[in-house]
């Protein structure tokens, strides 16, 4: 059977108010489609990207997204949409300014996670989407699906969080903060080019990667077998994964969409962490890995202990970080139990 799959580009032509007061004038958001909406419209499945992903979830969630796959397209309605402030298609710093008619550069406004939600709300309006059966999201996907949460209020039945957060932890941003760093130190980073910050974004991303795996995933693939005084695997490892980065983003993305990590709390200006947490309607699922060094375990467990309807369920995993989106297995059975539990 061939399923269905579209990539489409949704305009907004009006003004984004953004948290920050400032404003974008108008924005696209690319997305991709597979499925049929049943006609009851009670199988979407919306998942949201982390950092540096796409819309095209059955390429990197492969395990759990696709034909006879925990979320089928022969079943399921399956949306994921490239978040604002990402280079795969939606409006980011390199688009044209509709004002200047140049790109914006250095110019772009700063996006919180609200404002990531905001704009993927409006894209569910477009697509005359009235409920959601599945809201899905890792890491910082997992932050503008909650905060998206908040606003969807019963128009979500179930939301899934994976190694995310309720609000950015110091440690988070610290992490953030010494790859922003290494942009600035670029000295091509101040000019106006699309590559400009690209060596100093392949050592952000060797940094984020110390933040994404536990030492004993890399003692157990980096571990230099013969003995040596230079030349280790790790640091050929860093720098390839640093360059692989770099050949397929841009610095300008990954300081907005950096900055919207930091930026994330569910309960600025809604009475703090806890209230806001307390007035979120739809079932949630936190899932945790135990061994993650950058969104800790607890992180997880405090957004299960405080929403109203709250479960959370942990992965085990020496990859750390970066296992919600390799242990498919682990995922498949937390996955199943949650909705089992629900019959
Ligand atoms: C173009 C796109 O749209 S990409 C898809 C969208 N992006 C995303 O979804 C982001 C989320 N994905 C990710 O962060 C990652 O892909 C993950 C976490 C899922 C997997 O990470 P990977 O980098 O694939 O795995 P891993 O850490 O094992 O690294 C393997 C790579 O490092 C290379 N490598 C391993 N050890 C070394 C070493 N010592 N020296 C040099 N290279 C090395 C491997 O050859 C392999 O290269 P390849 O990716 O070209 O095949
Ligand atoms: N590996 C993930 C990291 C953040 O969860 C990404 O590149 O998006």
């Amino acid at each position: 059977m061939i399923i269905d799959m579209a990539q489409e580009c949704y305009r907004h032509e009006e003004v984004l108010e953004l948290e920050s007061g400032e404003k974008l004038p108008g924005f696209e958001i690319a997305y991709t489609t597979q499925g049929h909406l049943t006609a009851a419209k009670d199988n979407v499945i919306w998942i949201v990207h982390a950092l540096t992903g796409d819309a095209n979830v059955q390429e990197w969630w492969s395990g759990i997204v696709g034909e006879d796959k925990f979320y089928d397209p022969t079943k399921h309605f399956i949306v994921c949409a490239n978040l604002l402030g990402s280079n795969y298609g939606s409006t980011n710093p390199l688009s044209n300014n509709p004002t200047t008619g140049k790109p914006y550069y250095y110019d772009f406004p700063n996006l919180s996670t609200r404002d990531l939600a905001k704009a993927l709300e409006h894209l569910r309006v477009h697509l005359g989407i009235s409920s959601i059966h599945s809201l899905v999201g890792g890491s910082l996907g997992g932050q503008v699906a909650l905060e998206w949460a908040y606003i969807l209020k019963e128009k979500v039945k179930h939301t899934i969080i994976l190694a995310s957060n309720a609000k950015t932890s110091p440690w988070t941003i610290g992490f953030n903060e010494t790859q922003r760093m290494a942009i600035e130190a670029d000295s091509t980073w101040g000019e106006n080019r699309p590559d400009a910050g690209k060596k100093g974004l392949e050592a952000a991303r060797a940094i984020a990667m110390l933040s994404y795996r536990h030492p004993q995933d890399f003692d157990a693939k980096q571990k230099d077998l013969d003995e040596k005084l230079d030349g280790f695997r790790i640091s050929s490892y860093l720098r390839y994964q640093g360059q692989k980065l770099a050949n397929r983003f841009n610095a300008f993305s990954y300081w907005i969409l950096s900055k919207a990590m930091d930026s994330h709390d569910i309960g600025r200006a809604r009475g703090g962490t806890e209230k806001a947490l307390s007035q979120i309607q739809s079932k949630i699922l936190t899932i945790g890995v135990d061994r993650d060094l950058l969104f800790l375990k607890e992180e997880s467990q405090f957004i299960a202990n405080h929403v109203p309807k709250g479960s959370y369920k942990e992965i085990s995993s020496r990859t750390g970080h970066d296992a919600f989106l390799i242990e498919y297995e682990q995922l498949q059975y937390i996955l199943r139990s949650f909705y089992l539990e629900e019959v």
